[in-house]
């Protein structure tokens, strides 16, 4: 850091506090939206799961793509200071504008609790969207960049430090809103008509943005703000391709080769600007590799959890919705990232070894295809526990229906008689249940629970099958102006088909009457499971992010600190496309074999990405900018003496000249 820091505690800069808290608010904001945004596109908005899903991973990408805009602006022109209040605005309108747009009594006309005029809300949200995408993806970079730089050079460890307490503040902020905002969306509000409240899902995390704008203002006068050197990433650009042209303009043998290829553009360039893009470069070129790490860790939210949908969440008492098993991830990052800081990395070095970043993040890179290994056991048990249980469907049930259209053959005309035509045959989706009745009287009785009718369901026929979440249901059974109650408990992704015997007799319950067949049972494989893939990514991304991120800071030059966190963001956005593309092509029968596809490549590309840090050698980008610096005032000092030389030599040689003519004229004279 070229500045000084006023105020420090315990030799940390005082200014981080406001940066970190600021950190934990944004992320808060964020995640928190971020975690009922599918759900808004679907319920609210009434998009199907195809285009919600598009929507919402568009959304997501364009976050990772927005950094390298925010990193120029911050770094060439705005600084990167102002470029985070700035950006900040334009992130918390974009939120306000997500609560405005879910709140449906705005086009409500007809009070019937569902917004009368799409569009508008469509629309609205869309904007809001994009311009949050400009703001948390704007801001990133430059916030990690900023607090690095409030550190003295001298102040490594505290930097690491540093940016291992902004790595908890990303998990804590993400923690607390993915439990706390989809609490809020579930309850009740509105003015005319009550409906689920979006509105105040959106509309906290919407304050939090506001909260963290707010804190990192109070903290400007402690800042240290690196002024931006002019537009540095045009001069990068203009610098490249001078050396690309010239070096193709000298592409012939009778010129003398150059160590480096960005040296071609000595001719023109400042030899600073030319070692500061090579230290990017050199950085650069490291991280192509390293999207494949991303590209394992983020199926955590997708394929780990449509795996978690197939498991069986009772944990004692508790009931851990297959979604929420992602809150594992920022859990253990809570309880992982000090545990390495102040024991596995300490330890390590008490054992002689140099633990290196570029080793930890290959150990990284190892722990999440470990994870994936993981993975694909579960996958391969879950198969087994599947094939078992369709088994145990197909025998039981074949004796079953035997068993009923003897009673209805028994019972009913042949007019009377309703084929069974849409048995379930494979599990239930999303972890539900799928429910059916079937009606063994001779008069019509309708069933319903809060969340779904059967309808009214003719003598001797079945219901259309209802899918029913887990936990306790109470059916509500009506026969004209009688009715009963059937409790049952259901676990996750199992089917059932309940029989009504025409002896039952209506009164308060009828639990005892009700035979329910076990068509497909209950998921049987326990969430628990995952817990070793998500301990092993999670350490991995401990390891690989928290390491990555310190490195992209210490190994940038002093005037593109935000681009090269811009670069290493970057890499998680081509992780995403990854997953698109590999999915899509390899097209595996077995998702087991996809697990290992990605594991075997991950391990393929970090052996390639070991022997690239093999051959990389770490700088102190201060160091070389002072010497380049020191080099270019010695060169002004040899400059301005070479300059009294020759002033001193041309007024001596003008003496001369000077006694010359007096002579001459002495001569003429005489
Ligand atoms: C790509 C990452 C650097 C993003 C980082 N995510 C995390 O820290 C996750 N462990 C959070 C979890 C809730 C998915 C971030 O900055 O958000």
């Amino acid at each position: 850091m070229a500045g000084t820091i006023n105020k420090e505690v315990c030799g940390y800069p005082l200014s981080i506090f406001f940066i970190v808290v600021n950190e934990f608010c944004e992320r808060f904001s964020y995640y928190g939206m971020r975690a009922v945004l599918v759900l808004y596109f679907k319920y609210f908005l009434r998009w199907d799961d195809d285009l919600a899903t598009s929507i919402y991973h568009t959304f997501v990408a364009l976050c990772y793509l927005t950094p390298i805009l925010g990193a120029i602006v911050a770094d060439s022109w705005l600084g990167k200071f102002k470029t985070i209040i700035y950006l900040s605005i334009v992130y918390a309108i974009g939120q306000v504008a997500m609560a405005v747009s879910a709140i449906h009594d705005i086009t409500d006309t007809d009070r019937d609790g569902t917004p009368d005029n799409m569009t508008f809300h469509v629309v609205l949200s869309m904007v809001g969207l994009f311009l949050i995408a400009l703001g948390t993806g704007g801001i990133k970079p430059c916030v990690a960049a900023f607090g690095g730089d409030q550190f003295s050079d001298h102040q490594d460890r505290q930097r690491r430090t540093f940016f291992s307490v902004f790595y908890l503040c990303i998990n804590g902020g993400s923690l607390l809103s993915t439990i706390i905002t989809p609490i809020l969306r579930a309850q009740d509000c509105g003015i005319h008509s009550q409906q689920k409240c979006y509105s105040l899902a959106f509309g906290v995390p919407a304050a939090l943005m506001l909260v963290a704008l707010v804190v990192f203002i109070v903290g400007s006068g402690m800042y240290y703000k690196a002024e931006p050197q002019g537009n540095i990433m045009l001069d990068v650009c203009k610098c490249i391709g001078f050396a690309i042209k010239n070096r193709y303009r000298h592409r012939s043998n009778q010129y003398p080769k150059r160590q480096h290829w960005m040296d071609w553009a000595e001719e023109k360039y400042d030899k600073l600007l030319i070692a500061q893009i090579k230290m990017v470069l050199k950085v650069l070129f490291l991280y192509i590799p390293l999207p494949m790490f991303w590209t394992l860790f983020d199926q955590k939210g997708s394929r780990w959890t449509l795996q978690a949908t197939t498991m069986n969440g009772y944990f004692g008492s508790l009931v851990i919705q297959p979604d929420q098993m992602q809150t594992v991830n920022p859990i253990l990052i809570l309880t992982l990232v000090p545990i390495m800081d102040s024991v596995i990395y300490p330890l390590i070095n008490k054992c002689g070894l140099n633990f290196t970043p570029l080793k930890r993040m290959t150990v990284g890179m190892l722990l999440a295809a470990i994870a994936f290994v993981c993975a694909a056991l579960v996958q391969i048990e879950i198969d087994v526990s599947r094939k078992q249980l369709l088994y145990l469907f197909i025998s039981s049930s074949h004796f079953y229906f035997f068993f009923l259209n003897l009673i209805f053959r028994k019972h009913c005309p042949p007019s009377h008689q309703h084929p069974r035509t849409d048995d379930i045959t494979s599990k239930p989706q999303e972890g539900n249940n799928a429910i059916r009745f079937v009606n063994g009287m001779k008069t019509a009785v309708n069933v319903s629970i809060p969340a779904a009718n059967f309808g009214l369901i003719e003598p001797f026929s079945y219901s259309n099958y209802s899918l029913i979440k887990n936990g306790k249901v109470t059916f509500t059974l009506w026969s004209g102006s009688q009715s009963c109650e059937y409790s049952t408990d259901f676990g996750f992704g199992s089917s059932y088909t309940f029989f009504i015997p025409s002896t039952l007799v209506f009164g308060p319950n009828c639990q005892e009457s009700i035979t329910a067949a076990e068509d497909i049972k209950p998921n049987s494989v326990h969430m628990a499971l995952q817990i070793p893939q998500y301990f092993f990514i999670t350490a991995g991304e401990v390891m690989f992010s928290v390491t990555g991120l310190e490195f992209s800071y210490s190994q940038a030059p002093s005037n593109m600190k935000a681009v090269l966190q811009a670069g290493w963001l970057f890499t998680v956005a081509i992780g995403n496309f990854i997953v698109l593309i590999v999915a899509e092509l390899a097209k595996l029968p077995k998702q087991w074999a996809e697990y290992v596809l990605f594991a075997s490549l991950l391990v393929a590309v970090c052996f390639i990405f070991s022997i690239m840090a093999y051959f990389y050698t770490y700088i102190d980008p201060a160091e070389i900018e002072a010497q380049f610096k020191k080099n270019v005032n010695e060169d002004d000092e040899d400059n301005k003496h070479k300059l009294q030389k020759t002033e001193v030599e041309m007024n001596k040689r003008d003496s001369i000249k000077c006694h010359d003519e007096d002579d001459k004229d002495k001569q003429t004279k005489m």
